[in-house]
């Protein structure tokens, strides 16, 4: 016990000659971004899933809702009234439970009504807050779930963080989701992320009268992409109402039946990054 003290503080002993941002990030042993080329895929679901199902796995995980437009995270987890408390060593994120911690531009508005109106100077600033200045402390992963598309945001923290341990990039079957997804993957490249895996979501829905499988969006073709890139897939997960009413409920992964296709093909996600660390 004494011994894993020491090292969690040893991690966290500032050298004088390092930026604020590295000794604030080197309590992590992880970093990971999620991604999507377009709006609207399920990035932040999988985003909160992810980091709730390591949680749940025994790891200390942080989430970083950098969406600074559409911050969804503390909906998600039914914390969106709740203010971020200050301390001495910056901003402490607010506590899901014992495991779960998170940070969004979200939990720092006066109203859940109120919209940002930043130009790209001030979002980059807020962003470079959250690493710099959030008392992320030590953890087993952070979980960045990014904004839609290859924008500011994405490069910003692909640059400010320098040592990414590897992107996630979700989307959904249908083409207009796939030509984007393909540019997100060519950004991975550019800067130098390993890209983890794709997460196909939305991949058809199962008829509750005759459980036969409809492919809403068509199929075949996030296959198709991982093949051209050489990347995986680290899961294929239908549409399920748990899913979205457990979102809007605040009760992201509390509320998904343990046996639904979707919660079995999820664990296979979280199977497949705790390997990829490894
Ligand atoms: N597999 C699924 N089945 C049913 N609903 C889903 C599924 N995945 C996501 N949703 C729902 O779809 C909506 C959009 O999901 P989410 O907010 O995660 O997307 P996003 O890619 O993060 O969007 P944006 O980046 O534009 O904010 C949410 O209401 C969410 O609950």
């Amino acid at each position: 016990m004494s011994s894993n003290i020491q090292s969690s503080e040893s991690l966290l002993n500032t050298k004088p000659e390092e930026p604020k941002l590295v000794t604030n990030l080197r309590g992590i042993k992880n970093k990971i971004m999620v991604m999507s080329g377009k709006g609207g895929v399920g990035k932040s679901t999988v985003s909160a899933n992810l980091a709730a199902a390591l949680a749940d796995r025994g790891y200390s995980v942080g989430l970083l809702d950098s969406d600074i437009h559409g911050p969804t995270i503390p909906k998600m987890f039914g914390v969106e009234n709740e203010k971020p408390m200050v301390n001495e060593k910056g901003i402490v994120p607010v506590k899901v439970n014992d495991n779960l911690k998170i940070m969004s531009i979200g939990l720092l508005l006066d109203s859940n009504d109120s919209p940002v109106v930043w130009r790209g100077p001030a979002k980059m600033s807020a962003i470079k807050q959250f690493l710099e200045e959030v008392d992320w402390g030590v953890l087993d992963y952070l979980i960045i779930d990014l904004p839609p598309g290859t924008g500011d945001e994405p490069l910003s923290i692909s640059q400010l963080i320098g040592n990414l341990t590897g992107a996630i990039v979700v989307t959904t079957p249908q083409d207009v989701a796939l030509t984007s997804v393909r540019k997100s993957l060519n950004f991975a490249k550019i800067i130098k992320v390993p890209v983890i895996g794709m997460v196909e979501n939305m991949s058809g829905i199962v008829c509750p009268h005759c459980d036969e499988k409809i492919y809403v969006f068509g199929s075949g073709g996030v296959a198709k992409a991982a093949e051209d890139f050489d990347v995986k897939v680290l899961g294929t997960l239908p549409i399920e109402t748990e899913v979205a009413a457990a979102g809007d409920n605040g009760h992201v992964h509390i509320d998904i039946k343990r046996d639904s296709e979707w919660y079995i093909g999820f664990n296979k996600v979280v199977d497949a990054v705790e390997e990829f660390v490894k």
